[in-house]
């Protein structure tokens, strides 16, 4: 089977061909600008999806990440790639100081559309770590400062097999596989 994922994102893209190809899905990709609401995590997803379908004319997926730093009461979330983009690895660390925890979580939301004026379904991900100084040669966004918990390692020191099997993504994707198999069998 054959699905279309809205993003413009090369690094999401390159992980969800991985993920999914092993199960046998192959993976579109549709470049859009669209733009991202404020809310929850949830909410941006929702709205996210729902214009890629109308954009598109048909079924899509689209994926949100937010990174939430527990001190921070979940923020930056949904918003990190603007804090990421001005403050860089060094920044979000600074971000932190003088708070007691470093404690973080990665949440990816896929929000699959089966058509325009349909309600997107979401697909939640979610992996606990903390916010370290950048370590390992990853050139994804903040792969670098997120150490995943009992790893002791950062997402950029791992090979991709091992971040897949253990990320945001990867879980979200387990879910969302599962789905899209019994659309497909039905
Ligand atoms: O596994 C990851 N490891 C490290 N960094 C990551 C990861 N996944 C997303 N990221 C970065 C990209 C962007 O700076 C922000 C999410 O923002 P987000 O709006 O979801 O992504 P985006 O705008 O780049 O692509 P899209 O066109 O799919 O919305 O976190
Ligand atoms: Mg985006």
């Amino acid at each position: 089977m054959k699905i279309t994922f809205v993003t413009g994102n090369a690094g999401k893209l390159r992980e969800v061909r991985q993920i999914l190809g092993a199960a046998n899905i192959e993976v579109d990709s549709q470049e859009l600008d669209i733009p991202e609401v404020q809310g929850t995590t949830q909410e941006v997803a929702i709205a996210k999806c729902r214009r890629a379908a109308e954009l598109l004319g048909g079924p899509c997926i689209t994926e949100d990440t937010a990174l939430c730093f527990e001190a921070l009461n979940g923020l930056p979330g949904p918003y990190i790639k603007y804090f990421l983009k001005e403050l860089g690895h060094e920044g979000l660390n600074k971000l932190l100081i003088g708070f007691p925890t470093t404690a973080a979580w990665a949440l990816c939301t896929f929000a699959y559309s089966a058509g325009p004026g349909t309600e997107p379904i979401l697909f939640e991900g979610r992996t606990d770590g903390r916010i370290v100084p950048a370590r390992g040669d990853g050139h994804f966004g903040w792969d670098p400062v997120f150490e995943a918990e009992d790893t002791g390692k950062t997402y950029a020191e791992m090979a991709s097999e091992e971040k897949n099997k253990i990320s945001h993504r990867g879980r979200a994707l387990e879910k969302l596989e599962k789905y899209l198999k019994s659309l497909a069998s039905a």
